[in-house]
């Protein structure tokens, strides 16, 4: 079978788009990896399912896959890469969207400069439906890893996060904490991993180890985790400018039991076919 593909990307996080909406597609990880693989496939952090929604109330269906396979709750910049492709191959004229995820239904707003506004969601705390192993709910947690002890925020934003305090982006251990943490014990689903340094409290930079992807040049819902994680340290207003390598993005939280709003561009790379 001829699969037909977008290539896209937030910031340079990027994505293989598929419409499994006018053709049938049975995804699964074998089938992600190899979409996914820069040498042997298309190559891309994540692979974003399009498909009917399964309830009345929304638009449609939307499935990630990181490049490593697993099926994941939530993806921010490629949320905004969804209502792109859907509007651009004239699946839906809406500019207000709504749409299934693994947890739970988001809604999309895109403005007339292209920039696409996601409500995210009310971001969890708790830490037993992050999933974090702790007795309690804190603002930072104390983690041992590789033998260093650490503070950490954890946010879920509907995908389980962590954000660590660092000085400076530029010399953040990525390569070592995020791996390390990534797979610690304490994350049975694993954890996308933070490294968040604050500027001032209107701008922040991060750099974001992902799960199952390594580290990518952005990450929308890791981007929403870290204005929360700040915000809750209170270093940072409600409103932050979020740089990340790829570009950088616009978050705002009114705080405890509200939803996370994101806005940001995306980009179409191009449009093609793989046999599989
Ligand atoms: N790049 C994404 C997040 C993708 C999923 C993540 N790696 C996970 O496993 O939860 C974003 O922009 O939010």
């Amino acid at each position: 079978m001829l699969l037909r593909f977008t290539k896209m990307h937030g910031l340079g996080n990027d994505f293989v788009v598929i419409d499994g909406v006018s053709q049938g597609v049975t995804m699964t990880p074998e089938l992600a990896r190899k979409l996914g693989d820069r040498r042997f496939g298309i190559g891309c952090d994540q692979i974003l399912l399009v498909e009917p929604p399964t309830t009345h109330d929304v638009d449609f269906r939307y499935r990630i896959f990181n490049q490593d396979g697993s099926e994941v709750e939530q993806c921010g910049n490629g949320a905004r890469c969804f209502a792109k492709f859907v509007r651009d191959r004239h699946l839906t004229g809406k500019s207000d969207i709504r749409v299934e995820t693994a947890s739970g239904i988001i809604t999309l707003h895109v403005r007339r400069n292209n920039l696409i506004e996601v409500n995210m969601g009310v971001p969890v705390l708790e830490p037993e439906k992050i999933p974090f192993l702790a007795d309690h709910r804190q603002t930072r947690y104390p983690i041992e890893v590789l033998g260093q002890q650490l503070l950490v925020g954890a946010v879920s934003m509907g995908n389980p996060h962590v954000v660590l305090n660092v000085e400076s982006t530029a010399t953040a251990p990525v390569d070592t904490l995020g791996p390390a943490l990534e797979g610690h014990a304490l994350f049975p689903n694993r954890v996308n991993v933070g490294f968040m340094e604050v500027l001032n409290r209107h701008e922040i930079n991060l750099r974001v180890y992902e799960r199952g992807a390594g580290e990518t040049l952005a990450c929308g819902t890791g981007a929403c985790a870290a204005a929360v994680a700040g915000q809750l340290q209170d270093l940072i207003d409600s409103t932050v400018t979020v740089n990340l390598p790829g570009g950088s993005l616009e978050v705002s939280w009114s705080g405890e039991g509200e939803p996370v709003i994101m806005t940001g561009s995306a980009t179409t790379v191009f449009h093609g076919r793989i046999r599989i």
